[in-house]
C-alpha cells in the first residue's frame, strides 16, 4: 500500500496542563508546585513525536495522563477529542494504546512469590507465546501474522523460559494487536536487540503513515532514530521547552540526534548547577521545594520516588540551547 496523504486532525490536545502527583489523602500536598506546569501542545493525525528530556523531566508523567492513567480535568487533555480518563472507552476499544517498560499484569501473574521452607521462591505458570497472542479476540489474523513476524515471535515460546527480550516482544506484540488511533511508547525497546528494535520502529512509522495513527515515543536511545520522528518536544522540569517538526531541529543543529539531545540537557543541567550555586550563596537551601513527608499513592513501583524530587525547581529554561533564537517555548502549542 502506498502512503496515504491524511487530513490533518488533532489526535492529542494538551491545554495547560497542571499536574501535581497526590498524597496520601488524594489532594497534592498543600503548598506544592505542580510537577507538570502550563504545558501545551498539539499534536495530528500522522505524525511521530519524541518526547525527550532528562531523568525525571516528567516524560512518563506526561504519557501516563495521556494514556488516561492519573485525572486532570478533562478540558486540560484531549485524545480523540475525548478525556483520556473520564471516557474508558479510548483504552477499552484500543484506539489508544499505552505501552510502558513496566511489565504489564500478565507478565507479573505468572511469577508469584510463595513463601517456601523459609524463602520466596518465583513459581511462573507455564504459558506459551502463542496462548496469550491468539487469546486476544476480534483481532484481524492479517495483524496479528504481521505483527509476530516483526516482532519475530516463535509462537511455541514458553513465557517462562524466554529471555527479558523474548517476553518483551510478545508484551508488545500485545499492546499493537489492536489497531490503535494513538499510541503511547515509555521506552519499550531497551531489551530488544538492533534488529528487532529497527523492524519495529519501521512497523510503527507504515503505521502512522499508512493508517495515520499517531505516536508519542519517550526515549533515551537514539541509535537509528534519525529519519523517524515527524516532530520532537523537549519537556525539563516538567515544562516544554521545545515542540519543532523535525525539518526545523535540523535546521538549528547540524548535530547528529544524539548530540542534539545531548547539548540540550547539558545546557539544562548547567543552568541548574548555576541557580543551585546562587541559591546556596544566598543562605537558602540548594534545592528547591522539597516534599517531604509526603506519601506516593497511585504506583507503587514509585514508592520512593518522591524522595529523588528534590532537584525539581519551577521555572522554564532561561538560556536557549543549540539553535538560540530559534527556540520556541511553551506558547508554541501548534508544530508549526
Ligand atoms: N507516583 C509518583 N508520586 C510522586 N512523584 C512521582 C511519582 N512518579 C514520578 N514522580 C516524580 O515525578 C517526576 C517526574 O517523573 P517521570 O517518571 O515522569 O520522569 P521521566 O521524565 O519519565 O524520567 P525518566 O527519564 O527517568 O524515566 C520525578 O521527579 C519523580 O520523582
Amino acid at each position: 500500500m502506498g502512503i496515504v496523504e491524511q487530513p490533518r486532525q488533532p489526535t492529542i490536545e494538551i491545554n495547560g496542563l497542571r499536574f501535581t502527583y497526590p498524597g496520601i489523602d488524594g489532594h497534592p500536598p498543600p503548598g506544592s508546585k505542580p510537577l507538570i506546569d502550563d504545558f501545551s501542545l498539539t499534536l495530528n493525525s500522522g505524525e511521530r513525536c519524541l518526547l525527550v528530556g532528562s531523568n525525571g523531566a516528567g516524560k512518563t508523567t506526561i504519557l501516563k495522563i495521556l494514556g488516561g492513567k492519573h485525572m486532570v480535568e478533562p478540558h486540560m487533555v484531549r485524545v480523540l477529542g475525548r478525556s483520556a480518563f473520564h471516557d474508558t472507552g479510548l483504552t477499552a476499544s484500543g484506539d489508544l494504546s499505552y505501552l510502558g517498560g513496566e511489565i504489564c499484569w500478565w507478565v507479573v501473574q505468572w511469577r508469584r512469590d510463595v513463601a517456601f521452607a523459609g524463602f520466596e521462591v518465583p513459581i511462573q505458570m507455564d504459558i506459551s507465546a502463542e496462548k496469550m497472542i491468539f487469546g486476544v479476540a476480534g483481532i484481524h489474523p492479517d495483524r496479528r501474522a504481521e505483527l509476530i513476524k516483526v516482532l519475530d515471535i516463535d509462537l511455541s515460546w514458553r513465557l517462562h523460559k524466554v529471555s527479558d527480550g523474548q517476553r518483551r516482544r510478545v508484551q508488545i506484540c500485545m499492546g499493537l494487536l489492536r489497531p490503535f488511533k494513538v499510541l503511547l511508547l515509555d521506552e519499550i525497546t531497551v531489551d530488544l536487540d538492533v534488529l528487532a528494535r529497527a523492524d519495529l520502529l519501521k512497523f510503527l512509522r507504515k503505521e502512522c503513515e499508512e493508517r495515520g495513527a499517531t505516536i508519542i515515543y519517550a526515549t533515551h536511545i537514539f541509535d537509528g532514530l534519525e529519519e523517524w520522528p515527524t516532530h520532537m518536544v523537549y519537556v525539563a522540569h516538567g515544562k516544554l521547552q521545545l515542540a519543532m517538526p523535525m525539518a526545523k531541529v535540523k535546521q538549528i543543529s547540524n548535530l547528529s540526534l544524539m548530540r542534539t539531545v545531548e547539548s540540550w540537557l547539558r545546557k539544562e543541567r548547567d543552568e541548574d548547577r548555576r541557580k543551585r550555586k546562587e541559591r546556596k550563596a544566598s543562605g537558602l537551601p540548594e534545592f528547591e521545594d522539597r516534599l517531604e513527608g509526603t506519601r506516593v499513592v497511585g504506583d507503587p513501583a514509585r514508592a520512593g520516588a518522591q524522595f529523588t524530587n528534590n532537584g525539581w525547581a519551577a521555572g522554564r529554561l532561561h538560556s536557549t540551547v543549540a539553535g538560540e533564537d530559534n527556540f520556541q517555548l511553551s506558547s508554541n502549542r501548534v508544530l508549526r
